[in-house]
């Protein structure tokens, strides 16, 4: 598949086909069980299709339309780049990223017959939620599908309120960054009642009363940050869930129905602003100098930028004394062509996004560009 046609069709908004749950959360908070119990659930009544893009996970437990585990191998990534744990998941994630238009044509070719789309994460969420391959899977499942991001949280673990807070930061960090829809899952309720936890986003005093048990030095952190999350709980959907059981999946779907109208009532007309913005702002460069090729050179610069910042190429200022546990440095002492190759692959792939977002942006009916 050419590049550009999957640029192409990361970039048509979507109107309609099946609902996108990606499905996120810390290590060990219930993700994979929660998939697992999720389709049991729903495929009772409607047509599911799964996505596993955990290149690290051992045992996958539900049957998995498209496994990232297909496409590159972890461990050889492992070796063959000689990267540690996290640094291949963030490297199988990137070359996972560079194919990305093959899943969403096999997607869309399904369109018709499937009403949920799940895709599982990897546990290190921070390599999914703030690397570049994040941001453009996130973004090219957007842009074709009602896409509603769920935050799967271990309940019991976040009883400790300064843990809970920590939950609740990254959360809100992730809902501002890719301005979805927003649903969280307060799973393993089998254990321990959510209810402490949507006492606490309701009730402020209850929550600093919890806090004032509270030892830690982070306490007075805690205390600082609850003041600003007041506004993020006031919009923050929410339903304790077990995977386990499956209790609570009738008012996770109810709430899951809610970030669905809320993706066509507010992420649709954002993105259609975006487009119209990037149209406005390429027809105004070129108007005053010609000037794709200097659009093309910074774009192309940030697009490297950002691919080095997290792909663990070498920029220009890197220091391996920078390096606290090696990965980096066990990438960068890599000369392979192989991974040059790649990287430039991704990098282009990142460049080619961003020129065809404004191109087709400047065609404004929705043609893309050809190749
Ligand atoms: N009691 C209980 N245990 C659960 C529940 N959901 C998941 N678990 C357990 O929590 C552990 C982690 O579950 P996973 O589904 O592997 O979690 P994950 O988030 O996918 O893990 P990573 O892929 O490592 O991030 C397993 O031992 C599960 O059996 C739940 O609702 N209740």
């Amino acid at each position: 598949m050419a590049e550009s046609t999957s640029a192409q069709a990361a970039v048509e908004p979507a109107s309609h086909g099946p609902v996108c749950l990606l499905i996120l959360g810390m290590a060990g908070s219930g993700k994979t069980t929660f998939v697992q119990r999720l389709n049991a659930h729903l495929s009772q009544k409607s047509s599911t299709y799964l996505i596993n893009i955990d290149p690290a996970v051992l045992h996958v437990p539900y049957q998995v339309g498209i496994d990232i585990r297909d496409t590159v191998n972890y461990k050889e990534v492992m070796a063959q780049y000689r990267l540690g744990p996290n640094g291949a998941i963030l490297t199988c994630l990137n070359l996972f990223a560079t194919k990305f238009d093959q899943v969403i044509n096999l997607i869309n070719s399904r369109r018709s017959s499937i009403e949920f789309v799940i895709v599982d994460t990897p546990g290190q969420i921070e390599a999914f939620t703030w690397s570049a391959s994040g941001s453009i899977i996130t973004e090219a499942l957007a842009a074709q599908l009602p896409t509603v991001l769920v935050y799967v949280m271990d309940t019991p673990r976040s009883h400790s309120p300064v843990t809970f807070m920590s939950n609740m930061l990254y959360a809100c960090s992730i809902l501002y960054k890719t301005r979805l829809p927003f649903v969280v899952a307060l799973n393993k309720t089998d254990i321990i009642s959510a209810d402490f936890a949507m006492e606490w986003m309701t009730n402020f005093e209850a929550f600093q009363e919890a806090l004032h048990q509270e030892r830690s030095y982070l306490s007075n952190l805690t205390r600082s940050m609850s003041l600003v999350l007041d506004s993020f709980y006031a919009g923050l959907r929410c339903a304790g869930v077990s995977a386990a059981t499956g209790d609570g999946m009738p008012l996770f779907l109810s709430r899951v129905r809610d970030a669905v109208s809320e993706y066509y009532t507010d992420y649709v007309p954002m993105y259609e602003k975006l487009r119209t913005d990037a149209a406005a702002t390429a027809s105004k460069s070129s108007s005053v100098s010609q000037a794709s090729n200097a659009t093309t050179t910074s774009d192309l610069t940030s697009a490297q930028q950002k691919s080095d910042m997290f792909i663990g190429a070498r920029p220009a200022s890197y220091s391996e004394d920078s390096d606290d546990d090696g990965n980096n440095a066990s990438a960068s002492s890599c000369e392979g062509t192989n991974e040059q190759s790649e990287l430039e692959s991704f990098r282009r792939y990142v460049e080619r996004l961003r020129l065809d977002k404004v191109n087709e942006g400047c065609s404004g009916d929705g043609d893309g560009p050809s190749d």
